[in-house]
């Protein structure tokens, strides 16, 4: 069994950790933490995880986090900074689901951050988990940077046409939908049910923190500097991303672009290329490991449209943290990730 402990265990990624790994059958939860729920059983805390654990909240403590087999970081941009040094030095590993690991330059990071980097020092070591570009790379790693919602759900949809060399670096746009558990389970005014429900808005227009983490990743599918217009959008929905990634093709010899993204996603368990003309919906992926995708090339056919949707929650972060330690721990990267979406 491998031994998990979790910092941050009260956030909504923390609590989707809890609920994949109750039926993992080769991880086991020894430790969780909250600073403000220290006491507190997990499962009077989330009645749905009744009968699966018998844990309680604890003040995070190093030698205790230590003594784990991987110590998953589901905390605010900082926390994994502070404290994975010394994880790593006492033998642990550390899946991290914060930005603290995910871009290579540390002060590109401060830049988005507004704070500097606490811990350049391990960027070298730290590997990007999708495990659809950097399988090899995850397997061997003790400190894996679980990649962001949106930039799991943008990646997907692009990578096939960039590595291909099928449609131009410049003036990709990525129109992405999240909804309102993205934001976490902390108190704010802006996810509150009067502000979100019966309406829709675009935020952080003029730039959000994951377009250099999206960047980085097109950038290296492409081979060269990629540039992209990304707007991601609040909608009344409590899981789920849609994105709708628009790119210019080089040449109307593009060829069979449905047969491209099934030959580039036959091997990916979490890929589902949908037939051509299908229109994904982010329910079929709830509460899934699962991103569904679908290639649209309309009009003159000029123009590219990948639809990609996952669960913020699930491949956008809890989920391909746990298909990351699968992969880590040399397990089949499926175990406990078998899960089938809810309808309706
Ligand atoms: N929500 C989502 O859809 C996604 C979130 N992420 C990322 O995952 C991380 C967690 O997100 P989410 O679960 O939504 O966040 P929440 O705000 O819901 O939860 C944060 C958790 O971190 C703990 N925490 C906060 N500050 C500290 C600290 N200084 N030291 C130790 N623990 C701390 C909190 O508990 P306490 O304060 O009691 O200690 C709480 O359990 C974030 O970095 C987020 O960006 C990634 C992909 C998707
Ligand atoms: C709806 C909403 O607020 N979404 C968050 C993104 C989700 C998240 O927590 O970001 P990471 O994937 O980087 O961890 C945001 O826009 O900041």
């Amino acid at each position: 069994m491998i031994k998990v402990g979790i910092v941050g265990g009260t956030g909504y990624t923390g609590v989707e950790l809890l609920r994949l790994l109750a039926q993992h059958p080769e991880a086991q939860v020894e430790v969780i933490t909250s600073r403000s729920e220290e006491g507190v059983a997990v499962a009077d805390m989330y009645p749905n995880l009744r009968g699966h654990y018998d844990l309680c909240f604890s003040v995070p403590d190093v030698a205790q986090l230590a003594a784990c087999d991987v110590v998953f970081f589901a905390t605010p941009h900082g926390v994994a900074h502070s404290l994975a040094g010394e994880i790593l030095e006492n033998g642990g590993r550390v899946i991290d689901l914060s930005a603290d690991f995910r871009i290579r330059d540390p002060e590109l990071w401060a830049q988005w951050y507004g704070q500097d980097h606490g811990a350049p020092d391990l960027l070298n070591e730290a590997v990007y988990g999708l495990p659809e570009v950097n399988r090899e790379t995850i397997r061997s790693t003790r400190l894996l940077a679980v990649p962001g919602c949106y930039p799991t759900a943008v990646q997907l949809a692009a990578i096939p046409l960039l590595e291909a060399g099928l449609i131009r670096p410049e003036g990709i746009i990525a129109d992405c939908k999240s909804g309102v558990s993205g934001a976490g389970r902390g108190a704010k005014v802006g996810s509150l049910l009067c502000e979100t429900s019966e309406s829709m808005m675009a935020y952080s227009v003029a730039g959000h923190r994951h377009l250099p983490e999206i960047c980085q990743g097109l950038s290296d599918a492409a081979g060269q500097a990629v540039d992209l217009t990304f707007v991601p959008h609040l909608t009344p929905m409590i899981r789920g991303i849609h994105a709708t990634v628009y790119s210019e093709l080089k040449s109307q010899d593009a060829g069979d672009l449905q047969a491209l993204f099934e030959q580039r996603y036959a091997n990916e368990p979490f890929v589902d290329v949908m037939p051509a003309g299908s229109h994904p919906a982010t329910r079929s992926v709830r509460g899934v490991n699962m991103c569904r995708l679908s290639v649209h090339r309309p009009g003159n056919g000029n123009r590219v449209v990948v639809l990609s949707v996952i669960d913020n929650l699930v491949k956008g972060a809890s989920g391909q943290a746990i298909q990351n330690m699968n992969l880590m721990f040399d397990l089949e990267e499926t175990t406990g990730l078998n899960q089938v979406g809810l309808m309706p």
